[in-house]
């Protein structure tokens, strides 16, 4: 599950109909105000399996937790067929607040993918004066997307880039024009299969071919393998220095663990880190990521990950394995 927020006019609608026309996922959708999605191109995209709608204006007084809840559990229902769910929230719903209604969600289906605001470059110094808790949103966005750059000059583009790295250090930052982001940044154009062990991104990198625009060429994307499972502190160390460009990171982990659930599936979105826990299929135990990201030195990305090998892997880094589990977020599965 995904939020996207960002003020009036910033793009959001225009962001999520690019991201259903050229996703593969399939994607619910939780918006606070009807009137504002472009329902025509979402059907003629036929990605919309479910939409869920309220027109109370703002999401965050409109529901409680329970209320969010039920609204969550129609959509992640198996029956639903969904991959990924989207809370489009305006302006007017606090980001902290949406954040605290996931975080006192229930619904064990659900893992929270990240916070998105979307910004309108043209608009940005009035909207930030005329808003000053724009700032405090920027600090909680794990990813900020600048739109509108069509927009603005270059040299506006660079100040902006500057502002926004003042109020959020270190966090990812994607200039758009017309919310054209690659939704692989997002999440996964096809779900994963772990019954045939077939993994979710090689799809994903696929896909890149497939455009017909030059989206992709603004990234780098690249992956690494390892037969040898990584040091838990080490990775970790990696993890929570990873650079502002590294966009997205997904994959799962060989820590050389063993137990009934010893693969760890790794999930960054910008600043935001996950694991969960699952089986490796027969056979299949490897380490393996794919890292997208901009302006990335990939080499030394490998470099670093490479360094993350451990020599002595019978002798599992019990307590580096405790820097791990505080990032799993779902409980462990059953059976
Ligand atoms: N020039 C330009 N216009 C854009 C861009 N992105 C969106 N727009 C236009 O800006 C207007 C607002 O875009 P929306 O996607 O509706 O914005 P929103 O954030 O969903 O707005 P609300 O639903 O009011 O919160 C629309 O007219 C879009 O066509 C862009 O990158 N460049």
């Amino acid at each position: 599950m995904v939020i996207l927020t960002g003020f009036l006019g910033s793009g959001k609608t225009t962001l999520l109909n690019h991201l259903l026309t050229r996703g593969d996922a399939r994607v619910g959708v939780i918006v606070n105000d009807f009137g504002s999605i472009g329902v025509d191109a979402m059907s003629v995209a036929g990605q919309v399996d479910s939409m869920v709608s309220f027109g109370n204006g703002c999401l965050c007084c409109a529901v409680d937790a329970s209320g969010l809840d039920a609204m969550l559990g129609k959509l992640s229902a198996p029956s639903a067929g969904i991959d990924v769910i989207v809370i489009e929230a305006s302006g007017v719903a606090e980001p902290r607040d949406l954040l605290r209604l996931m975080i006192a969600s229930e619904n064990e289906e659900i893992a929270y993918g990240g916070l998105v605001q979307v910004l309108d470059g043209a608009e940005f110094d009035r909207t930030r004066a005329a808003h000053p808790e724009l700032d405090q949103h920027l600090a909680l966005a794990d990813l900020v997307v600048l739109n509108k750059t069509d927009r603005i000059t270059g040299a506006d583009r660079e100040r902006l880039l500057g502002t926004i790295e003042e109020l959020s250090p270190g966090k990812p930052v994607v200039p758009t024009s017309h919310g054209r982001i690659d939704p692989a940044l997002f999440f996964d154009a096809e779900r994963e299969r772990p019954d045939d062990g077939q993994l979710s991104f090689t799809d994903l990198l696929a896909e890149e071919h497939d455009h017909a625009d030059h989206l992709h060429t603004a990234y780098d994307t690249v992956s690494f393998t390892s037969e040898q499972p990584l040091n838990p502190r080490r990775l970790i160390k990696f993890l929570e220095g990873r650079p502002a460009g590294l966009y997205r990171m997904k994959g799962f982990v060989d820590f050389g663990a063993s137990g009934e659930h010893d693969r760890f599936g790794l999930h960054t979105v910008g600043g935001f880190l996950r694991f969960d826990r699952g089986r490796w299929p027969s056979g299949r135990r490897r380490t393996e990521l794919v890292l997208i990201g901009a302006g990335i030195d990939t080499d030394a990305l490998l470099a670093a990950l490479a360094g993350c090998r451990e020599d002595n892997p019978e002798n599992v880094d019990e307590r580096g394995m405790l820097l791990v589990l505080r990032h799993v977020e779902e409980p462990e599965p059953v059976g």
